[in-house]
Parts: structure tokens; C-alpha cells; sequence
């Protein structure tokens, strides 16, 4: 777990845990073991703590502080008695110092590093601070300003800036470990008084309160319900006002306040869900364990619209050569236009980066309007309308032009994979790739598989989730997928409440008091309310293909709200024209202020219907839209169309906006507990028996029929007979 080396005059303590090196109980005792062994041994002068496989630490064990027997605690004391060694201790950071390692680190008295090395107190993403007196030792090394912001944000931050904050004392391009014993032979016999970070005064600044106040109000913008950033500035805040060591005990009493908070268990969650969903796997046996990418040497994108230039820009930063495509000159110049801007924005935020955009090359960026241009690409990805006629007569092209073995991928939020993938020749190579607006920005990349798919495919798709750095998530194939599914009974419970009495503004207010970005009805706005309409048209829900007589509030003998057709029949689209649930200062505004037309329509709607307006409290407009998207969430996961409840959070947090510090809706679920879900939903139900929506799935009554169990285990409750529930 640590080895233990003595050369002539320098000990080596090498950290071993593979992958990443982190602090275990056991690393930390072998840690604590070799300090004291080259204390006791008067040949050795100096010591030298590094990490095993090029990798220093990426700090304490994560699953360790949801253990009765948490590793973490041990660290602080380890950290002092680093840095009260009488012999120098050098740190060499190869891959990685985060988190517990780079404390560790900090008890060094030296630290060098690898020009490669990244460096970070990544705590606060997990929920939690710097709790083996990072919080104490950083500021003094770095200053307030500069060890706030590694602090509160988590950051990484490579090693050349650690360089220039004074972080390491020296960056090398070859051999660190050589470069750290060649350091602890020259500095043996120096004094360490002044390398001891806990002796050091916290560097003053002018105007110290006066930039705390600041900084307090920009942390508690950021946080949007997190607890961790808030409590991280505190114990900095503590590094001014207090001595060391009493700083280090405000430390560790706000370290256990985040521990026990319930916001640090949800975020862990988030961590190593998103890792879990790396592992996928589809009902048929296909999985990550014996699938295999093809290379994508060269891709494509057709369709220049808002989500294809998005894509585009996503594929040029992650180096991919591209052949972008529209139908005619005109669409293909002002699609060209948009996305040149987009790139312009990307190059200017990676200035000074290692990496630059390389796209005015038109070996790398072909603009056409030619379908021939696609012969040789490795990978499509169609991103024109959301129409299925158009689609299949795409993919009908795709698979007459492409080679044999290109991969052809549909950006579609909702239409049926199958369905686009019988009008081509190579159904197996037709998948799902469904990207969230804004595409270059948002994380999530939802990969459906249809029934022909092949496990290829499937890998390749997953292969380009990583190169384009967004979190790809693996699920069947079913109308909304899995998203969008869960999301349609949220919105419907959003729009049910209006016509029951409550207003946009209070339904948005009580979702994003619960942590999301944006509620439903300003979130409607935005995307557009046109699209929605779209698509209950092609549904036939609304328009003229609705057959007459059909009753105002019913379809297919469940209930059904035509408020929004109404509002689009008004051209009251959202954002872009101005009006929609809310007014904007102009179309195309941002600024949503409550509508009193809208008011009075919803007033005139509900006489009307003969809908008797009441009062709904905060409680009920919370839990019926939440518990009936977790609702939705239970019937996907017994109809296999995601193989776990990770799935569908790692779904949520990167592509919804919820929050993330509540882990996502089925672990929310599960920190609800599932019985009082299901009684809830019972109740509702009731209310509302026309509304499938909120009637408990089986899977949710079975889970709760056999005791709650926890969140890992319900998968197992799923045997084969039962899929079918
Ligand atoms: C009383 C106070 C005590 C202590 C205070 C100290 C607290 C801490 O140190 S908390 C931990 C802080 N560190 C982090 O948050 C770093 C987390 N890890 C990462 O950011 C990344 O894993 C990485 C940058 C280190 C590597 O990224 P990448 O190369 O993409 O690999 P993976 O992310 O897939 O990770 C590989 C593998 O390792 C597991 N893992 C990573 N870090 C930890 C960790 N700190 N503890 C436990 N396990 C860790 C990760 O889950 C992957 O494994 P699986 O694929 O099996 O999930």
C-alpha cells in the first residue's frame, strides 16, 4: 500500500493503490509506518514520498468516508507529522496530487512536479472541504485570493500555474523522481523552520475583509443550494482570523457538518454513478466488456440548425476532421456563419491553453451542400428537423452514399430509432446520439440502441461521448428515451397545477428553491413551446387532425391540458417571440417577468372548464411534478430501457439541470424513502385518477412490498419473469 525504499542517504515512500493512489486506511498506516522508519534511522537524511504508476495521489478513498471505519480521519495527523519531520521530506508529483494528496503534499517541505502533473482540492465537488488542513496550510502558501478559488471551486489546475502561485518549487520536464532526490540531497542540513507551512503567517492583503465580503457573495451565487462552497470560504476565512491550529479545529467541525449534511453522500453518489455508467450493458448481453470502438477518423454532421452547429463546434474541439452539411447554399452560409462564431468564442476561451482550434482548415472543416462529401467519412450524425418523413429519407441517402462499416447516428430527442434505421441497408449501424442544447456546452450525450444495433456501434458511441468530453449514457429505445420520458409527466404535473389554480412563477419558484437551474415553465419557454406543439400535432393530440368532438381536456380517455396549444395558437412561442408562460423585454429577451395576460387567460380558461381555482401549497406542486417523473423513472427501469437508477441520475444531473447535491431523482427517491413516495403518489392518484401519470408503477409498489431496499440493490428485484411488470 506504501513502499518503503532507502537509498544511501534519501528513504522513498512510494504510495500503491492502484488506480489512482488513494489514501486508504491501509496507504495511510504504511504512510505513517515508513515517516517513522526514517525518522528512527540515523543513515537516512532526507525522504521522498511519490506515487506508484506516474500517478502521486488523487486523495483520500471516496468510498471510504460512506464506511463506519473512515479512512480520511487519520489524514491531518499524518499531514503534521510530515511537516514536523526533522528530516526534509520532498514531495514528487507525477499525474495527480488532489484532494488528501495534495495535503499531503502540502506537509512536505518541498514539493516539485511534472510539467504534466495537475493539481486540485477537488473536496468541494464531492460535498465536503479540505479536511486534513488543506483549508490552513494553501492560504499561507498561496494567499487568500488564489487558495479561495482552488478551494471553493474545486478546480485542477496544471502544473505550470502551481508554478507561478508558488504551489511547487519547481517543474520538470523529464524524470521527477530522480529531480526529487537530486532535491532532498541539496537541501539535507537547511533549516526547515521556513518550510513549514503551518509556522507561516496567512499573507495580509489590503483590504482582507472587504475581499472576503466580496468573494462570500460570489461563492453563495455559485453554490445554487450547495452547501460545501459556503463552508469550504469559512474554514479559509478561519486561516485569517485564527492561529494555526485553531483554525485547523474550525476545520474539522465544519468538515463534519459536511459529512453529515446528506448533500456530501448525494454527491459521492454523483461521482461514482457517473462511473458506472462508463460500464454499460443492453438486455440482449452486449457490453462494454467485449465490445469494441472503431476508430472515427473523419465524421459528419448534417443540418446546421441550433443543435447541429452546437455539434459541429463540439467535433472541431475535439480534433475530429468534418464534413458539415446542408441541404441548400443558403442554409449552409448562415449555418456556416453561426458556427464560425461559435468556434471564434470557443478559441478565445482556450487562449494561452495547450490547444488550439483548428478550423479554418478546410481539410478539417469542409463546408458542402454535396451528399458525395460523405463517402469516406467513419461517422454521421444527423441533426436536421425533428421529423421522422425527413429523417428516413436521410438514412435512406446515408446508406446508398456511406462505406459499409460508417456509423449512422440520429440527434433525436424522442422519434423511434427502429423506425429511422429500417429505411437504411445497415440497420446495425444506425444509433441514437441525443445531444442536449446548447450541444457544445451541455455534458450529457444520451446513446440510444435499437433493436438491430450492434454492440459496435454501441462502443463507438460511447468512444465518441469521451472524445467530446460529455458523459455518455446507454439506454434503450422508447418514445422520450429515457429524458425525456421521465420529463413529459413532470411538465404535464407543471401545466395541470396552472389549470388547477397555481402560476407559472410559483410552480418555477418552489423547483428552483429545490436546487434546478430553471423551472419548468421558464425552461419551456426557452427550448420553445412551438416544439412541443410539433410534436403533439404529428401526434395528432392537437390540430386539424384531432377528430372533431374530441373533448377539450381528454385524449384517449385520460386527461389532458390544452394550455400550451392554446398559448402557441396565440403565437405565444417563449423567449424568441417575446411571450409565452412569462413576458421578456422584447423577442428574443431573457428576462422572464410574470404576464398579467396570462392571468386573466388562465382566469377565462378556468371558468370556462368549470374548474373551481384553489390554492396548492408548496408541498403538493413539489411532489407531483418530482414524485411523477421518479414515478416514470421506476416503469424504465422495469422495462429495461436503462439497466440502473445511475443511469437515469447521470441522465438528470448533465442533462436536466437537476441538482446535483441531491444525486439525481432516483437517489432523491431513495433519500425520500420509497414508501412515503408510493403514498404519496397513492394519494394524488386518487385525486386524479384520469392522470396515468401518477399512478404508482409496480415496480416502485414491489420495491416498497419487499422493505425499501437500498438503491444498489433494486436492480436484483427485477428477475426475469418480473421485466414484464
Ligand atoms: C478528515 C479529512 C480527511 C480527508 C480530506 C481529504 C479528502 C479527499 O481527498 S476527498 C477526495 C478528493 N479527490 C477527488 O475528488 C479526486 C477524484 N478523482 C478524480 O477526479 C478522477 O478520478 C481522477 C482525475 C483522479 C482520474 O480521472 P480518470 O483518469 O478519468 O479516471 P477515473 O475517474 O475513471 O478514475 C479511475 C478509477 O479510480 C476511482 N477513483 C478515482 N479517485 C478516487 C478516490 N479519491 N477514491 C476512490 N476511488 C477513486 C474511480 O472511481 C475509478 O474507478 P471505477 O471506474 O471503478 O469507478
Amino acid at each position: 500500500m506504501a513502499q518503503y525504499a532507502r537509498g544511501s542517504t534519501v528513504a522513498v515512500i512510494r504510495l500503491c493503490n492502484p488506480p489512482v493512489n488513494a489514501l486508504s486506511r491501509a496507504v495511510l498506516q504504511a504512510l505513517e509506518d515508513g515517516l517513522k522508519k526514517a525518522d528512527a534511522d540515523p543513515s537516512v537524511k532526507a525522504v521522498m514520498i511519490c506515487g506508484e504508476n506516474g500517478k502521486f495521489s488523487a486523495g483520500a478513498d471516496i468510498r471510504g468516508f460512506s464506511s463506519p471505519e473512515r479512512s480520511g480521519g487519520a489524514l491531518g495527523p499524518i499531514v503534521s507529522l510530515i511537516e514536523s519531520s526533522e528530516k526534509p521530506v520532498v514531495a514528487a508529483i507525477e499525474g495527480v496530487a488532489l484532494g488528501g494528496g495534495l495535503e499531503v503534499a502540502l506537509g512536505c517541505h518541498y514539493r516539485i512536479a511534472h510539467m504534466k502533473a495537475r493539481m486540485g482540492l477537488p473536496e468541494v465537488t464531492i460535498g465536503l472541504l479540505p479536511g486534513a488542513e488543506g483549508t490552513q496550510r494553501l492560504p499561507r502558501l498561496i494567499g487568500v485570493p488564489a487558495a479561495l478559488e482552488m478551494i471553493t471551486t474545486g478546480k485542477h489546475i496544471p502544473a505550470t500555474e502551481a508554478l507561478k502561485l508558488g504551489l511547487v518549487d519547481e517543474i520538470v520536464e523529464e524524470n521527477t523522481i530522480e529531480a526529487a532526490i537530486r532535491l532532498a540531497n541539496k537541501v539535507i542540513g537547511q533549516p526547515l523552520g521556513p518550510r513549514r507551512l503551518s509556522l507561516k503567517p496567512v499573507p495580509k492583503l489590503p483590504n482582507m475583509e472587504a475581499f472576503l465580503d466580496k468573494a462570500l457573495v460570489k461563492v453563495k451565487k455559485q453554490a445554487w443550494g450547495c452547501l460545501a462552497p459556503e463552508l469550504c470560504f469559512q474554514a479559509v476565512r478561519a486561516a485569517t482570523e485564527r492561529p494555526f491550529a485553531e483554525g485547523v479545529r474550525r476545520e474539522r467541525e465544519l468538515f463534519q457538518v459536511l459529512l453529515s449534511s446528506g448533500q456530501a453522500q448525494a454527491l459521492q453518489y454523483a461521482f461514482f454513478a457517473e462511473r458506472a455508467v462508463r460500464r454499460w450493458a443492453t438486455p440482449s448481453g452486449a457490453s462494454w466488456s467485449s465490445a469494441a470502438p472503431q476508430p472515427v477518423r473523419k465524421a459528419a454532421v448534417i443540418g446546421l440548425g441550433t443543435m447541429g452547429r452546437g455539434i459541429v463546434t463540439c467535433l472541431v474541439k475535439a480534433n475530429i476532421p468534418l464534413v458539415a452539411l446542408e441541404q441548400d447554399l443558403e442554409n449552409l452560409n448562415k449555418g456556416r456563419k453561426a458556427v464560425m462564431v461559435l468556434l471564434e468564442r470557443e478559441a478565445m476561451k482556450m487562449e494561452g491553453g495547450a490547444q488550439t482550434l483548428d478550423f479554418h482548415n478546410p481539410a478539417r472543416l469542409q463546408f458542402t451542400v454535396d451528399f458525395d462529401q460523405l463517402r469516406d467519412v467513419d461517422l454521421v450524425i444527423e441533426a436536421v428537423f425533428e421529423n421522422m418523413a425527413l429523417k428516413k429519407e436521410i438514412f435512406h441517402k446515408l446508406s446508398k452514399i456511406c462505406k459499409p462499416g460508417a456509423l449512422l447516428c440520429t440527434n433525436t430527442s424522442a422519434l423511434n430509432i427502429d423506425e429511422i434505421a429500417s429505411a437504411t441497408n445497415h440497420p446495425q449501424q444506425v444509433i441514437g446520439t441525443h445531444f442536449f442544447s446548447p450541444a457544445h456546452v451541455m455534458r450529457l450525450l444520451e446513446i440510444i440502441y435499437g433493436r438491430h444495433t450492434s454492440p459496435t456501434a454501441i462502443a463507438t458511441a460511447m468512444q465518441l461521448a469521451k472524445a467530446l468530453k460529455k458523459v455518455g449514457v446507454v439506454v434503450g429505445n422508447c418514445f422520450g428515451f429515457v429524458g425525456n420520458r421521465m420529463m413529459f409527466p413532470y411538465i404535464q404535473q407543471a401545466v395541470f397545477l396552472l389549470e388547477e389554480g397555481s402560476r407559472p412563477e410559483a410552480v418555477d419558484q418552489v423547483l428552483e428553491d429545490f436546487g434546478f437551474k430553471i423551472g419548468p415553465f421558464r425552461m419551456s419557454d426557452l427550448a420553445g413551446l412551438d416544439v412541443g406543439w410539433r410534436s403533439r400535432k404529428d401526434q395528432g393530440l392537437t390540430g386539424p387532425s384531432l377528430p372533431a368532438g374530441t373533448p377539450a381536456r381528454q385524449r384517449h380517455g385520460q386527461r389532458y391540458s390544452p394550455l400550451p396549444d392554446l398559448l402557441c395558437e396565440q403565437g405565444r412561442f417563449g423567449q424568441k417571440t417575446g411571450r409565452g408562460w412569462y413576458q421578456y423585454e422584447k423577442a428574443g429577451g431573457r428576462t422572464a417577468t410574470p404576464d398579467p395576460w396570462l392571468l386573466n387567460f388562465l382566469s377565462q380558461y378556468r371558468d370556462t372548464h368549470g374548474i373551481k381555482t384553489r390554492f396548492i401549497d408548496q408541498e403538493e406542486i413539489l411532489e407531483r411534478c418530482l414524485f411523477s417523473l421518479i414515478n416514470e423513472g421506476f416503469a424504465i427501469l422495469a422495462e429495461g430501457i436503462a439497466s440502473g437508477p445511475e443511469h437515469l441520475d447521470v441522465i438528470y444531473i448533465n442533462g436536466y439541470g437537476w441538482p446535483k447535491h441531491r444525486g439525481g431523482p432516483m437517489f432523491y427517491a431513495s433519500t425520500v424513502g420509497l414508501p412515503r413516495v408510493l403514498a404519496k403518489l397513492q394519494k394524488y392518484s386518487e385525486a386524479h385518477p384520469d392522470v396515468p401519470g401518477l399512478r404508482p408503477s409496480a415496480f416502485l409498489k414491489k420495491l416498497v412490498a419487499v422493505g425499501n431496499p437500498p438503491l444498489k440493490e433494486w436492480m436484483s428485484y427485477l428477475s426475469q419473469q418480473s421485466s414484464k411488470l
